[in-house]
């Protein structure tokens, strides 16, 4: 679908008048651009360990939005500039220049594909969905992935620390929690690999409907993997739901700071002997992971693995 891109420079403080604006009428997905730090509330929801340096804020914020070629642009133009007036009566607007540039082919949602190819992690082969397999790679353990819009293709460092980690840890009677899920890629991995079943967490919800869509295409029946949107860091009914004293593995590929946290969780819901295999974690944070597993004498380290710049962890229980 082709787009056209305008971008509205304006003043910081108008951002949240002007994004309203456009939202009624009937702009959505509008992109922000500024130079205002995040929060550590904003930063933590969103999953960054590392904010980039900004220059200093100068108020200065440019609005862009898209739309598509069937609409009537001059229309709504029209429409945007009666709503920046009327904006303009209670807020300081700053330049208001609106640019417009080159047409673009966007297709937000699935554009990510194309960079999603078949590739092998050791003897596992880990392929879109829409692929086919590649001769090459005919005798390899089959994982097929379309993460949809929850997190998980297996081509980042830390999905291939942890399955190489599961490769090791699962067999047959194997009882595994994956918290931070995803698309369900370890969960699914480990059941190829010839574990029992599967419980996973997500505070995402689209992570349910992906977990659910993977499964499938991979032919594992549903009640081998439970996925439960929730977070078992703070909420009872999760972890409850989880179980205690019940799992031979837990999984979790999230970030250092969530890692940390999860070290005195897991304990109670992991077998004597069992496993905690962590990983997010970028080589800086590597030495806080380390600190947070040597407090707590419920873990004895084992191993230490690390891709590129991020690093695995995993632990046993006493
Ligand atoms: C880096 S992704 C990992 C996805 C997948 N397991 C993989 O290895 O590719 C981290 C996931 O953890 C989820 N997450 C973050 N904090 C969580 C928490 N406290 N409990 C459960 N999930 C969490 C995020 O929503 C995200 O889907």
């Amino acid at each position: 679908m082709k787009w056209k891109k305008f971008t509205l420079t304006t003043t910081t403080q108008a951002v949240d008048l002007v994004s309203s604006m456009l939202d009624d009428i009937g702009i959505e997905g509008v992109e922000i651009e500024d130079n205002v730090p995040l929060t550590e509330r904003e930063t933590k929801g969103m999953f960054i360990d590392i904010l980039p340096e900004l220059p200093p804020d100068e108020g200065v914020a440019k609005v862009s939005f898209y739309v598509d070629d069937d609409r009537d642009i001059e229309e709504l133009m029209k429409q945007v500039e009666e709503g920046l007036d009327e904006l303009a009566v209670f807020t300081d607007l700053g330049q208001r220049a609106i640019a417009a540039s080159e047409t673009e082919d966007k297709d937000w949602i699935n554009n990510w594909k194309q960079y999603f190819k078949p590739f092998t992690v050791d003897d596992i082969l880990i392929k879109p969905t829409w692929e086919t397999i590649p001769e090459e790679h005919k005798d390899k353990l089959l994982v097929q992935i379309d993460p949809g819009t929850a997190f998980g293709t297996g081509m980042h460092e830390t999905t291939q620390l942890c399955i190489r980690q599961l490769k090791k840890a699962v067999d047959s009677g194997t009882k595994l929690l994956d918290v931070g899920t995803g698309s369900g890629i370890l969960g699914i991995t480990a059941l190829k690999l010839g574990a029992k079943e599967v419980w996973g967490t997500d505070l995402d919800e689209n992570a349910i409907t992906a977990v659910g869509e993977n499964l499938e295409a991979n032919g594992i029946s549903g009640d081998r993997f439970h996925v439960l949107q929730g977070n078992i860091l703070n909420d009872p009914g999760v972890q409850e739901w989880a179980g205690f004293g019940c799992y031979d593995v837990v999984v979790a590929n999230i970030l250092a700071d969530v890692i940390i946290l999860l070290v005195d969780e897991i304990p109670v819901h992991l077998k004597q002997g069992g496993l905690f295999i962590t990983s997010g974690i970028i080589n800086m944070k590597e030495q806080a992971v380390l600190d947070a597993f040597a407090k707590n004498p419920a873990f004895e380290v084992l191993e230490v693995t690390r891709q590129g710049e991020w690093v695995s962890v995993t632990a046993r229980k006493r």
